[in-house]
């Protein structure tokens, strides 16, 4: 689930540097393992500065000032797809044709053949395992076709409609095209998010995509629309040109934005993650006293810093039983479930959270996380909330129980790795230390989040029920991603990750 950024101002002599810089960091949440620009300066010459690590420790002062040129794009990232190596790091370039720079959030699910199509037909290098590198030679191939000396809108879009056709899977994208201006594009699913905003200055509109509004909000854009699933939009220091590529395919938003990834004062396809949110946490308490019945026995209700703490408060609202924050968060600790390897997880949930003794000892505990999928939090904090001498501590989880990978750009790809999978909930219970587990029933979840933008249909929700919007994701193909992907393959592809590749200049 990365982030992603594109900006261009109104102003040519201006930089736009700075806003993709905050622009990252106010979506660090989405990425922690690499961060990236790239900017368009005079001549058209472009300005990089990539690297490992999160945002403040990626770019300093002295890089940032020579970071020329009013119009680039930005990426923070969680490797879904090839490794966490530096030369994996985003934006990707290509010099030809016109000098494409490009930033992805999602996962292809025909990765494979794309990246045969690029070889053998298309005769294109390509120099990493990313699928982000496949889907901007895709791109590029596309526009090369033009033959042209320039390019213009009409070429983009032929470009872009030719890519839906090719690229299977999640791709929320945004790329620049030296000299000519910015582009942004959603998978026809519109399985990630993607939007869109103005700032009005004394020389005209500035613009910037953003994975989320929040970004946008707080560097002063305004009108924020999301770019449809399917649409592409274009813009150039004279006009912005959107265009509607595909049509007739299922709009399925992916439900995990709302329950985890996403930021809550961010709106995604018109739906406030933070209403969205508090709504899960109300239906989810009816969920408690259903399972509880007459034997209801919580004395207190207890957050799992930081996501689930909207959705902890209002279930213990609707229960009408104390909400306490029985967890000291760390703050400098990111998020534990985006961090590579299970021991790097386990550890730092430890370092991240510290249990109270005052608000556990001696009492019934029920403990409130926004999801549960491989149990590396929910273990490690029962056991603490034990240690600080809870009498019972039951769990309960805003989504329905995850047995399913995920395909489309969230980092959990093996059956086994998943907690729920192959398990009944008392099970889980068992496996996770809890006196019991409650689950989100799946409809409630959706109702929660559909309730605020109706003309929805349908989310991805393959992780609990395994039905892949984009239909090609059989037992093979997940078969083929857990032997890529699991835990032991992804250790020893980290071995590796000192190669800085070729597009690189990441000095300090
Ligand atoms: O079952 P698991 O594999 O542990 O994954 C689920 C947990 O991971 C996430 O927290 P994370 O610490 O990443 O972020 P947060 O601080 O935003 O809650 C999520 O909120 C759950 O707490
Ligand atoms: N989480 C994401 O969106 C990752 C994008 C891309 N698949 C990568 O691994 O770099
Ligand atoms: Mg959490």
């Amino acid at each position: 689930m990365c982030g992603i950024a594109a900006v261009i101002l109104a102003d040519p002599r201006g930089m736009a540097c700075p806003d993709l810089y905050e622009g990252l960091g106010l979506l660090q949440h989405r990425g922690q393992d690499a961060a990236g620009i790239v900017t368009c300066g005079p001549k058209g010459r472009l300005f990089q500065c990539k690297g490992n690590g999160m945002v403040r420790d990626v770019f300093d002062d002295n890089q940032l000032l020579r970071l020329y040129g009013s119009l680039g794009v930005g990426h923070v990232r969680y490797p879904t797809a090839g490794s966490s190596s530096m030369s994996e790091a985003q934006p990707f370039y290509v010099n030809s044709p016109y000098g494409i720079t490009f930033a992805h959030n999602g996962n292809l699910t025909n990765a494979r053949e794309l990246r045969v199509f690029l070889d053998k037909i298309a005769h294109r290098h390509i120099n990493t395992d990313s699928d982000s590198e496949l889907l901007l030679n895709i791109l590029a191939n596309n526009l090369q076709k033009t033959g042209k000396f320039r390019v213009n809108e009409e070429d983009i879009f032929t470009a872009i409609k030719d890519l839906y056709e090719q690229c299977r899977g999640a791709y929320a994208c945004v790329a620049m095209v030296a000299g000519f201006g910015i582009i942004g594009f959603r998978d026809p699913h519109g399985i990630r998010p993607l939007v869109l905003g103005r700032r009005s200055t004394s020389e005209g509109y500035d613009y910037m995509f953003a994975s989320e509004s929040a970004a946008l909000e707080a560097l002063g854009f305004t009108d924020c629309e999301d770019v449809k699933p399917g649409e592409a939009v274009i813009i150039t220091r004279e006009k912005v040109t959107r265009r509607q590529l595909v049509t007739g395919k299922t709009m399925a938003p992916c439900i995990f934005e709302f329950v985890y990834f996403a930021r809550q004062d961010s709106i995604i396809d018109g739906i406030s993650v933070y209403k969205a949110r508090l709504a899960m946490g109300e239906a989810l308490a009816r969920q408690v006293v259903k399972t509880f019945g007459d034997s209801m026995d919580i004395d207190v209700v207890i957050p799992v810093p930081d996501t689930s703490r909207v959705a902890a408060l209002q279930c213990s609202h609707t229960l009408n039983i104390l909400y306490r924050e029985g967890f000291n968060r760390n703050r400098y600790v990111g998020r534990t479930f985006i961090m590579p390897g299970q021991q790097t997880r386990r550890k730092n949930v430890r370092r991240k959270l510290n249990a109270m003794a005052l608000e556990f000892h001696g009492k019934n505990v029920l403990l409130v996380d926004d999801s549960i999928v491989r149990g590396t939090t929910s273990k490690e904090i029962i056991q603490m909330a034990r240690d600080a001498g809870a009498k019972k501590v039951y769990f309960a989880s805003c989504s329905p129980a995850i047995r399913y990978p995920n395909v489309y750009g969230i980092d959990m790809p093996s059956r086994k790795e998943l907690v729920a999978h192959g398990r009944n909930d008392d099970e889980i219970a068992q496996e996770i230390g809890a006196d019991k587990v409650i689950y989100q029933k799946q409809d409630d979840l959706v109702e929660s989040v559909r309730h605020y933008n109706p003309s929805i249909e349908k989310f991805d929700t393959a992780v609990f029920d395994s039905c892949y919007v984009t239909g090609d994701v059989d037992d093979a193909y997940m078969d083929y991603i857990e032997g890529e992907r699991n835990d032991e393959s992804m250790t020893a592809l980290a071995d590796d990750n000192d190669c800085v590749g070729l597009h690189n200049n990441f000095v300090k």
